[in-house]
């Protein structure tokens, strides 16, 4: 990729797109990191070679791509500085930032910005994440396929032509990730509870999970029969499936991603409002 590209911010979710894209090949020296003190930053100048900067405005001014990657709640005090500079420069604006609307940043911005809405996720960070993009009208064919092209150097990209449904994106992969580590937590625990060291019981469940993952992802078959497939009748599966379904794991689930979705909404009106 040739274009350079400036994260405000290089928390948690920045680090793990700029840690895929350097291992996808993206030069270090394409890369500009922010943040407002260098003790953050020293280590990614230091470790990873890309630039970093403590002024957000010097580090926007010529860059192609903007990542806004800082927590949703102080957005609108970072983006009303870097107004000036955005529309001087016109560069991309992707906002990787959960819930805030793409009219609501432009707002801040001084309007008329490109402007793409991501939804990623942190195993970004070992190139399989997973991103939902929605892109405002201003956002030409060339900008939707960098923004593409960029999220793609680190996993899978979906688009949605409906801003909304970036909630059930956050949904299913923005937070998900989370949902998978507490049931490695879940199974760590029940492992040991059963004799198993922890180390033996982490090891074996991540294991299972990433052949699930792998499997599920190559097959022609849906989850549902490669979940038949591991099931013998009367055998030891069909009994702990059953106890899932027993204890309404379906309705768990889809309780979890509403209230996900919810927040996410939740949060676009508390801010919009600001
Ligand atoms: N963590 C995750 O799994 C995901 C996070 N997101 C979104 O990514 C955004 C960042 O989240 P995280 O990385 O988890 O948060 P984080 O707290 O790890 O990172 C935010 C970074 O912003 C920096 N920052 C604060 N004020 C700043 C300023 N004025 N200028 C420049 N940088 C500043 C902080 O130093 C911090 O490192 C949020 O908007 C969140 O909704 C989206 C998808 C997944
Ligand atoms: O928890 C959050 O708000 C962010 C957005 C998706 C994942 N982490």
């Amino acid at each position: 990729m040739a274009n350079t590209i400036t994260f405000i911010g290089a928390g948690n979710m920045a680090k793990a797109i700029i840690g895929g894209l350097l291992d996808s090949g993206v030069s270090p020296s394409s890369i500009t990191a922010t943040a407002p003190s260098d003790d953050g930053l020293a280590p990614l100048r230091e470790r990873l070679g890309i630039h970093t900067q403590t002024d957000n405005v010097e580090a926007v001014k010529g860059a192609d791509v903007v990542i806004l990657a800082v927590k949703p709640q102080i957005m609108k005090s970072v983006c009303a500085p870097l107004a000036e500079a955005v529309q001087a420069y016109k560069p991309l604006i992707v906002s990787i930032a959960a819930g805030l609307e793409a009219a609501t940043i432009d707002g801040w911005l001084g309007g008329g910005t490109a402007l793409v809405r991501c939804m990623p996720n942190t195993p970004s960070l070992v190139g399989v994440g997973a991103s939902g993009l929605f892109a405002n009208p201003a956002v030409s064919d060339a900008q939707r396929a960098l923004a593409t092209e960029l999220m793609e150097a680190v996993g899978i990209v979906e688009w949605v032509e409906q801003e909304s449904l970036l909630d059930a994106v956050t949904a299913v992969s923005g937070s998900a990730p989370a949902y998978f580590f507490l049931m490695f937590e879940a199974m760590e625990e029940a492992g040991v509870a059963q004799g198993l060291s922890a180390a033996t019981a982490r090891r074996l469940a991540i294991q299972t999970a990433l052949g699930a993952a792998t499997m599920a992802g190559q097959s022609k078959h849906d989850p549902a029969t490669l979940k038949r497939n591991v099931m013998s009748p009367g055998g030891t599966t069909e009994r702990a499936i059953a106890h899932l379904e027993d204890a309404q794991l379906r309705d768990t689930i889809k309780g979890a991603m509403q209230a996900c979705a919810r927040r996410a909404a939740e949060m676009a009106n508390e801010l919009s409002a600001d």
